[in-house]
């Protein structure tokens, strides 16, 4: 499990005109945690500076003990791949292969994830099925099947199940739900959290739909911790 801290990080997309000013965020190992903010507020670029994609022009970005932004890019590269799972807003899913090698895919870019799969499961493969069953794609779906076949919700589940598979620390969700109705958000985001309990990832869901909230223990709005408040709603 990861915790995160942010300590007087500042970001601007163009000078003199700062997005993010956040001078303290703290986030304990193991929670579950949902970012909201309106449409412009900066979200996407605060998980972007969280998983190293973007350098903050000042301030510290910790992430389970290690001073991310301090690191080289060829670093940063292997660290966002052992310790964060990422859940993104389209998927990102390769849709020619199967739901296994899409889960799979994730391990071949760390030893440390392709180690603890092998620990636990005996292959990277038994991992990826194993989550795949848990997260509800039954065997026949598993085999016979390429993503593209798949409907919007199996594919989420599939991209759940590749950012989880080697126990990452830090689960990011970027708008998970946003293809979804209210019935099926709320079911997948229950489920979300029950699989980063059960991984015991930390878990950073980003949205700007306030109704996620009641399925979290904690909810920071984006507009409280950011000072900038220059902000470009759509
Ligand atoms: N690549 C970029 N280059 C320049 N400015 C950018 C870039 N990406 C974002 N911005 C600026 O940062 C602001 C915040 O964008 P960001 O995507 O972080 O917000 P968001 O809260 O994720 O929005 P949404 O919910 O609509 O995706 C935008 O209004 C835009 O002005």
């Amino acid at each position: 499990m990861a915790k995160v801290l942010l300590d007087k990080v500042k970001y601007s997309w163009v000078k003199d005109a700062p997005l993010l000013d956040i001078a303290t965020c703290d986030i304990q190992s193991g929670e579950r945690v949902f970012i909201q903010g309106p449409s412009g507020s900066g979200k996407s670029t605060l998980l972007n500076l969280l998983t190293g994609l973007l350098l903050p022009d000042s301030g510290v970005i910790n992430i389970a003990g290690s001073d991310i932004s301090s690191l080289s890019a060829v670093k940063r590269d292997c660290f966002r791949a052992d310790h964060i799972g990422f859940v993104f807003q389209q998927f990102n899913l390769l849709p020619y292969l199967s739901l296994i090698d899409n889960v799979m895919l994730a391990c071949r870019f760390s030893a440390i994830r392709t180690q603890r799969a092998l620990k636990h499961h005996g292959s990277v493969r038994k991992a990826a099925e194993q989550l795949l069953a848990e997260l509800g794609l039954e065997e026949q779906l598993r085999q016979r099947v390429t993503v593209a076949e798949l409907s919007v919700g199996q594919q989420q589940r599939v991209a759940v199940a590749r950012a989880l598979i080697g126990s990452p620390e830090l689960l990011i969700a970027d708008e998970p739900t946003s293809a979804l109705d209210a019935a099926s958000r709320d079911t997948f985001t229950e489920l979300l959290i029950a699989e980063a309990s059960r991984y015991n990832s930390t878990l950073l869901l980003v949205s700007h739909d306030e109704a996620l909230g009641q399925h979290f223990n904690r909810t920071i709005l984006l507009q409280h911790i950011n000072s900038a408040g220059v902000f470009h709603a759509a």
